[in-house]
């Protein structure tokens, strides 16, 4: 979610997405952004009205009575004078608020809510506006069938502007309880007031608000890091400072198996030792029986990547365990996992029935991660190929194949693009491909070697609707065809994120 607000704040007409309404039904509104690729501009605007737009018609600190009429893909409410878009957090379609202008840009703005003078009837109550400024849950303020909505609109729209309106999009599936979900949280830990605090950033800043229940994340989890956030407090541990890259804990990462219990804590130091490093780990372990693995993980950069390349082992072992679909998982610090697990369960189920195997088929999972989509897929497969570029997870999907006494996978470290290639020049000639590809989707290699090696079947498993379309559009001028709706799993309830599985055959 930091990812796409970043990208917006700093490069305005390349932000991706599209604007919605929610009023009614929701439908796309007249201001729409370039879906991640080309540039932004109003629709319909010829080169002198755009001109003529380089003027805002507001300035910084008005106050003013708005109306919002879209909600944007980041979640933000858009009201629009004459034709430029103000956007406002926590305003949805239909209401009618006193906002004021926080920043006046040439083609678009930000405003706060000052006042609201009517809800929506898509508004959920009990809201804490925390969650909202941090960005932990810019969807919380929307019924949760609202977001199912809106995010099943976001490919439907997205569809439409790749003239792809043929193409169905299933009804979202959805969580029956769509909070404290995620196995996993990376918490930054500064030192306020003061005090050692951990909690979430300010959205678009640094600036730390404390925090004890994170509304999304496994509540053990937000247990475990109270409770070694009281020992980091005990033992006077300084905490990272960005400014004058000084101070020692910046990170504090939990993961928690979601069937097994299991806790791993790590705790990411910008020093290389940790004064009382000893004394610490154990008291983590007395105070927390169920972690069974504590690592420090050493990043001496000045950066905001969350993980440096060097770890030590304080206590216990390097990895977790968990199931999914019972099959079983380790899982290192640096290995990719799908953070919720009951809705990863039904996405690989989903994926599986698609997939159609009866137990001869050659399968390759591109950007497989620790193996968790091969291993469900084995069992009916004849062979499943694997490839993944983090060595650490490819070592643990082999790991993890030979713990569940799975001998029909073959896992290989690289990028996808070069194990494709490698793989067409075999000969290997896969009956279906599965793609998890990061947000940024397929490159263009990774496709060519695909029509290449010609499988009947392509199974895309996407995190952003954006380069999923772009990547299906070139997946149909190569002759595959869609004919099954397009399905969102909701992975991330109260986020603006979407997941999706489509399924291409060949024509
Ligand atoms: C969305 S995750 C999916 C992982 C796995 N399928 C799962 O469900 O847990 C994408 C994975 O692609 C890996 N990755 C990123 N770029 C890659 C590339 N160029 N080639 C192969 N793998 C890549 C990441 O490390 C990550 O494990």
């Amino acid at each position: 979610m930091f990812n796409i607000a970043l990208l917006f704040l700093r490069c305005p007409q390349s932000a991706a997405g599209a604007n919605f309404q929610i009023v009614q039904s929701l439908r796309m509104s007249t201001w729409q952004f370039g879906v991640g690729i080309g540039g932004c501009k109003l629709l319909g605007t010829s080169n002198t009205k755009e001109k003529e737009m380089n003027k805002a018609p507001v300035t910084k600190n008005q106050e003013l009575e708005l109306t919002i009429t879209d909600l944007s893909y980041e979640g933000k409410g858009v009201a629009k004078i004459e034709r430029y878009p103000l956007f406002i957090a926590n305003a949805l379609p239909g209401e009618t608020v006193v906002a004021h202008v926080m920043k006046a840009g040439k083609n678009f703005g930000f405003a706060k809510v000052i006042k609201r003078l009517n809800d929506s009837p898509q508004r959920a109550t009990a809201i804490e506006d925390k969650y909202m400024q941090t960005g932990i849950a810019p969807l919380e303020h929307l019924k949760y069938a609202a977001q199912l909505e809106f995010k099943r609109t976001q490919i439907v729209e997205l569809l439409k502007k790749a003239h792809l309106e043929q193409l169905q999009v299933a009804p979202t599936v959805g969580m029956t309880t769509p909070t404290h979900y995620r196995n996993k949280a990376q918490i930054p830990v500064r030192m306020v007031r003061g005090q050692l605090e951990t909690g979430f950033f300010h959205q678009n800043s640094h600036r730390l608000i404390p925090m004890e229940n994170f509304l999304i994340q496994d509540p053990r989890i937000d247990e475990v890091v109270k409770k070694v956030r009281d020992i980091m407090r005990k033992y006077q541990v300084i905490a990272y400072n960005e400014d004058g890259h000084s101070g020692i804990l910046r990170h504090l990462i939990v993961r928690r198996g979601h069937y097994s219990h299991e806790v791993m804590v790590i705790l990411v130091t910008r020093t290389k030792r940790m004064p009382q490093s000893e004394q610490i780990t154990q008291a983590i372990l007395q105070e927390c029986p169920d972690v069974v693995s504590v690592i420090q993980n050493i990043n001496q950069e000045k950066t905001n990547v969350i993980l440096g390349s060097k770890d030590r082992l304080l206590a216990g072992k390097a990895q977790i365990t968990d199931t999914l679909n019972g099959i079983s998982f380790a899982i290192s610090a640096h290995s990719f996992y799908q953070v919720n697990s009951v809705q990863t369960e039904r996405l690989y189920q989903e994926v599986a029935q698609r997939a159609e195997l009866t137990g001869n088929e050659t399968v390759i999972d591109a950007y497989c991660g620790i193996g968790t989509i091969s291993l469900n897929l084995a069992a009916k497969a004849k062979q499943v190929y694997g490839v993944e570029i983090v060595p650490e997870a490819i070592a643990d999907a082999r790991k993890n194949a030979e713990m569940n006494k799975i001998a029909n996978t073959t896992f290989e470290v690289g990028t996808a693009s070069e194990w494709m290639t490698k793989w067409s020049q075999a000969g290997l000639k896969p009956d279906v491909v599965v793609f998890d590809p990061p947000r940024k989707g397929l490159d263009n290699e990774v496709i060519q070697s695909t029509v290449t090696l010609a499988p009947r079947k392509i199974v895309y498993v996407s995190c952003n609707p954006a380069t999923l379309v772009r990547d299906l559009q070139i997946f149909i001028q190569q002759g595959y065809e869609i004919k099954q709706p397009i399905l969102p799993v909701d992975q991330f309830p109260q986020t603006v994120h979407v997941e999706s599985v489509t399924v291409l055959e060949r024509a």
